[in-house]
């Protein structure tokens, strides 16, 4: 091989780091290692290699650059292979499947596409107001409701009236089962793969069962909604949708293509509901936490709308306040701190370093969006990094949607979604679907409502200079938390019952 392996923290004999792994903020822990052994670093656990990637530099050069290199994902043995996820777009090796299902979802998710989504969003939203204006403390579960409705009337053309809708349901206990899966340490066949072999009834390998029952879910997930579709086609009701578009296109598929069509219809939701909601739940907490930044959201919209009126997607160049908001909402909690880990497909030489074939690659992009391009200036206090460097994004915790209206040279304050949505050939194929959802939602709930008073569950007053643990693995949210939530005026709670009502006559 040529050079050396990247330098990292020593490990055990035979298991390396594996029991060093971080089991929360990883990206904060990872990042201070960085500091100690640069921005290409290397860890390993029972015999696999690791590589850390800590800076814009190295994760341009070698996640999009050499991409034809490092766009495969890493096998996890109880997700990819006892459950199948491998199947599945998120996880797919860099083939067939991944090719064809990504070229279905951007052949529906582009910018040509954009205003037909975008209306969708604008109906939706609509009916989102009424529900916040009724029950603003259900809000979490009523961005669940929402994102659920858009993607799904985008992907089967079904109107979903409320979460109880048995595709939702069934959707959500795939994504449960999922994250279940992604949680380290979790399950024992993860770090002793020959524990696969073991058969289900013997003692330990409820494994097994859990493995079963998830295969069942999906092979569910695929079917039901797909049929559903085919259905109404035959009787001629079906709403124009992904998946009755595909069944015109295909009547007649060859199995490895139906498997393509069915799954990818299905990965819209999958992928894209619990992570626009992060975002979404991120929004409420930044106008919670941030009167000034909400007053002057408010201040925009305004002025750009008039009273008596919606946002809409053509009013965006008039709204720069609230395009930069939600950059800030990108940046200062990265929904995947961490991306999703890439592999190497084969040897690699970078900086005289060697990355060995089989090697998971993870880009730290919370670090990234965070920090400064000179890891010196890296300080880690309790998990909370203290950073300096005016040329990229001063002051990293604080939110400040101003940082991209007064950028300064090429360098400085970076757009956040080049980031936050993954790199190269594994990029998000839904990112125009995301930013566009969370930018409609921001913009109407600035026009509609204030925020205010975000407290944790047990009635502790979050504050925005304290440190504010996400929570979850490869997709993280804000500790669970309440805020109140108020129509603007008399005036905003009529214009959100009569403009729904309007709507409806439409
Ligand atoms: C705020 C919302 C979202 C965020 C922050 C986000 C972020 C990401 C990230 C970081 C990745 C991994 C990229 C990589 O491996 O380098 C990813 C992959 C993916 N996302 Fe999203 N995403 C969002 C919404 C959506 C939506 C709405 C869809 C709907 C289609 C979607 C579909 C996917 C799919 C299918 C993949 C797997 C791509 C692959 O493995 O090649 N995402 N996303």
């Amino acid at each position: 091989r040529n050079g050396h392996l990247p330098p990292g923290p020593s490990g055990f004999p035979v298991i390396g780091n594996a029991l060093q792994m971080p089991k929360k903020n990883e990206w904060a822990v990872f990042a201070q290692l960085a500091e100690k052994y640069g921005d290409v670093m290397h860890l390993s656990a029972l015999g696999s290699s690791i590589i850390l990637l800590t800076s814009r530099q190295a994760i341009s050069d070698l996640l999009e650059k050499r991409g034809h290199i490092y766009s495969d994902r890493p096998v996890l043995p109880m997700a990819s292979g006892l459950i199948g996820y491998s199947r599945f777009t998120v996880l797919a090796p860099y083939g067939f499947i991944l090719k064809e299902s990504r070229k279905l979802i951007t052949g529906t998710i582009n910018a040509r596409n954009a205003p037909q989504l975008q209306r969708v969003i604008e109906g939706k939203v609509l009916h989102l107001l009424p529900r916040l204006l009724a029950s603003p403390n259900e809000f979490r579960p009523h961005l669940r409701w929402l994102v659920a409705s858009i993607v799904l009337q985008i992907t089967h053309g079904r109107d979903i009236s409320d979460s109880s809708d048995p595709l939702v349901q069934l959707a959500e206990l795939v994504n449960e089962q999922f994250s279940a899966t992604a949680t380290p340490g979790k399950f024992l066949v993860d770090l002793f793969p020959f524990l696969r072999h073991v058969p289900e009834w013997f003692p330990g390998a409820g494994f097994k069962a859990f493995a079963r029952e998830a295969r069942d879910t999906i092979d569910r997930i695929l079917d039901e909604p797909y049929q559903e579709v085919k259905e109404q086609m035959l009787l001629g009701k079906a709403i124009p949708s992904f998946t009755s578009q595909i069944i015109e296109n295909n009547p007649n598929p060859k199995p490895e293509d139906l498997f393509v069509h069915k799954m990818a219809s299905t990965q819209f939701y999958l992928a894209g509901a619990d992570t626009s909601v992060s975002a979404l739940e991120t929004m409420f907490l930044i106008l919670a936490l941030y009167p000034d930044i909400q007053r002057k959201g408010q201040a925009e919209v305004d002025a750009a709308l008039g009273s008596h009126q919606l946002p809409k997607f053509s009013d965006r160049d008039s709204l720069p306040y609230v395009a930069a908001l939600v950059k800030e909402i990108h940046r200062w909690k990265p929904v995947a701190p961490l991306a999703l880990p890439h592999l190497a497909m084969r040897d690699d030489t970078y900086n005289g370093y060697h990355i060995p074939k089989g090697a998971t690659v993870i880009a730290n992009s919370w670090y990234v969006l965070q920090a400064t391009q000179d890891l010196r200036m890296l300080r880690i206090c309790s998990n909370r990094a203290i950073l300096h460097d005016p040329s990229i994004y001063p002051d990293p915790f604080e939110v400040k949607p101003e940082r991209y209206l007064e950028r300064k040279g090429e360098d400085a304050n970076p757009d956040p979604e080049t980031f936050s949505f993954g790199y190269g050939r594994r990029i998000c194929p839904g990112q125009i679907l995301a930013e566009d959802t969370i930018f409609l939602v921001t913009a109407t709930v600035l026009t509609m409502f204030n925020v205010a008073n975000a407290q944790t569950l047990d009635g502790h007053v979050i504050r925005k200079d304290e440190d504010i643990d996400y929570v979850g693995g490869t997709i993280t949210h804000p500790p669970p938390f309440t805020c109140t939530i108020t129509p603007r005026s008399a005036t905003a709670e009529l214009f959100i019952v009569t403009s729904l009502e309007s709507h409806e006559q439409c």
